[in-house]
């Protein structure tokens, strides 16, 4: 029996310094918890001398005769793009956008009543990274994965109960069919068919794979160049597809143009490659380093769908993309164990399964 994600953290506690949320609201000034400096992430200001020029993610229309190969040429140079023509029903992400204000709108110690244990997977609290960083993030979140009928039991009364599971269930349909349309897009755009992965056959019921929604809040911020909203990471994810609300703050990082944000373009969604795919294609795809920065006016929601493959699969290399005389750059590894290695190595987990070639 593969592990599901709701146990990969049994066993493998991750100890929250900070794991109490404040009411974001009540405060006028930022208290020096949540002030960064360079100090508590080197990353913090980095920007490219000389200035780059501006540059942004791609927009990619999935109807246009190209777009295998577009995705493919910002998957190696961003790890990430944009999408329009996706196919996702405007309603549906307009219902996930209200689903997910309503819970944040929720007073704090109803939404404690879900609080996410340290062993456990789903529910509300703050970013599971808080715990790699002395200072707090200004955010809050809350993850879901499979029904979240018992968690959202203990926020909402019963008459919003069915309508509330029907979104998120269809929302993960959506999302786990277009995931997979844009994960054999690139794969196509390398020349990889169905015969060079067995196991991730592009058929319907895509019974190889496994997801989680990340409901993120960043509630208006009295300093928002000091604070952050979520720290800079990388995903663990083959790939993580995000709907944000018309507050931009989600930046993407590329090393010779430093934090590029990515605007919210109505009614498109975001597409990072996390590290899964970055092994997947042998280091082809870039999994992409990013944040979430906050603003003094506006509030902002995103939801991030998460999708990786089932637990009993072991992720590597494709062999035809590994030179023939060259060994694959990463170690095989199932999402289960690559989700603890980096609950304890942060963004160091990728760098750990790298296989030692001399070059
Ligand atoms: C499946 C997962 C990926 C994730 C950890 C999680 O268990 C659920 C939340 C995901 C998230 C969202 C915010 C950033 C991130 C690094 C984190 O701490 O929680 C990712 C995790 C990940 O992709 O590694
Ligand atoms: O809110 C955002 O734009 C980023 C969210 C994110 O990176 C995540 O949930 O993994
Ligand atoms: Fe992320």
């Amino acid at each position: 029996m593969p592990t599901m994600l709701t146990d990969v953290f049994r066993g493998h506690p991750i100890h929250l310094p900070h794991s109490h949320q404040p009411d974001f609201t009540s405060l006028s000034e930022l208290p020096d918890s949540y002030t960064w400096t360079p100090k508590d992430d080197p990353l913090l200001d980095a920007a490219p001398s000389p200035p780059a020029a501006s540059e942004n993610i791609p927009l990619i229309d999935l109807n246009h005769p190209d777009a295998a190969n577009q995705i493919g040429s910002a998957c190696r140079t961003w790890g990430a793009f944009q999408i329009a023509n996706h196919g996702v029903p405007l309603e549906l992400l307009q219902g996930i956008e209200f689903l997910t204000g309503s819970l944040f709108q929720l007073p704090v110690q109803r939404k404690l009543k879900a609080a996410r244990s340290e062993t456990g997977f789903s529910g509300y609290g703050v970013a599971r990274i808080s715990s790699f960083f002395n200072k707090q993030m200004w955010s809050e979140g809350f993850t879901i994965t499979g029904s979240p009928l018992n968690d959202f039991r203990k926020l909402w009364p019963q008459h919003h109960l069915n309508n509330y599971c029907d979104i998120v269930e269809e929302y993960e349909e959506q999302m786990q069919k277009l995931a997979s349309k844009l994960m054999w897009l690139s794969l196509t755009s390398l020349g990889v068919s169905e015969e060079d992965i067995k196991w991730a056959s592009a058929n319907p019921d895509l019974n190889w794979a496994q997801s989680a929604l990340q409901l993120n809040h960043y509630p208006v911020c009295p300093e928002p160049d000091r604070a952050m909203g979520l720290a800079a990471h990388t995903d663990s994810t083959l790939l993580t597809i995000l709907h944000q609300n018309n507050t931009a703050g989600l930046q993407v990082f590329r090393d010779d143009l430093g934090w590029v944000t990515v605007p919210p373009v109505p009614d498109s969604l975001v597409v990072n490659v996390g590290d899964l795919f970055h092994i997947l294609s042998n280091g082809l795809f870039k999994s992409v380093l990013h944040r979430a920065r906050v603003n003094q006016t506006r509030s902002r929601l995103s939801v991030a769908f998460l999708w990786g493959p089932q637990s009993d699969i072991k992720i590597s290399p494709v062999p035809k993309l590994v030179s023939p005389v060259g060994s694959p750059l990463y170690r095989s590894v199932t999402w289960t164990e690559y989700l603890r290695t980096k609950a304890t190595h942060f963004n160091e987990a990728l760098s750990m399964i790298k296989n030692d070639i001399d070059e």
